[in-house]
């Protein structure tokens, strides 16, 4: 494995379920970043009020250290949803690699709608957009769109070079 693995994108696009499956498929260990999101952070977004930067800053330091912790290989399910975000990561562990789930926003906005029982409401997807920014020339990652099954996904991340290909 090149680095840890941060699958990053919109609420509902997969995150959580690919990130898991990725990590299996890696055998590596998976944390998800909704686990690290203050009381204070969840009872927001729970109230339908995106989160701001500032919100977001110490979540992100968090994940930073687990990341940081997780060298030699981990998977972690995280948003990321700006460069400055991902700066904040990759300041923390250099190494780390992005793959960016994509999808429309009805393929998306279908599959969030339809989970069951998660905090975050269908309402805030709209700023999520919003405030995705995709990964730059400058970002190590790959992109994968989600309207496939979970286990192509999965075998389309393992085949990318920047995952597979690493030295370390
Ligand atoms: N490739 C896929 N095909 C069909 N359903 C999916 C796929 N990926 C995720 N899902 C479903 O879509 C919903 C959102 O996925 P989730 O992993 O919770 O997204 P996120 O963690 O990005 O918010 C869940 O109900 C999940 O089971
Ligand atoms: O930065 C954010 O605004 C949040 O991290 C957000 O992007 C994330 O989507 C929520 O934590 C909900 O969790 P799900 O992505 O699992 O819906």
């Amino acid at each position: 494995m090149s680095g840890p693995v941060v699958v990053m994108g919109v609420s509902g696009s997969g995150k959580s379920t690919v990130g898991a499956a990725l990590a299996q498929r890696l055998r590596v260990p998976f944390a998800d970043a909704d686990d690290f999101h203050s009381p204070a952070n969840i009872a927001k977004m729970s109230a339908g009020e995106p989160l701001t930067d500032a919100d977001r800053g110490p979540w992100l330091d968090d994940i930073g250290r687990w990341l940081a912790e997780h060298r030699e290989g981990g998977v972690m399910s995280c948003s990321a949803l700006r460069h400055i975000y991902r700066d904040r990561l990759r300041a923390a562990c250099p190494d780390v690699v992005f793959v960016h789930l994509t999808g429309t926003p009805e393929v998306i906005a279908a599959r969030q709608a339809t989970r069951p029982g998660h905090f975050m409401p269908t309402s805030l997807l709209a700023s999520q957009f919003d405030t995705l920014e995709d990964l730059g020339a400058d970002e190590r990652g790959v992109v994968v769109d989600v309207d496939r099954n979970v286990d192509a996904i999965v075998e389309r991340v393992v085949a990318a070079p920047e995952i597979a290909g690493g030295t370390r």
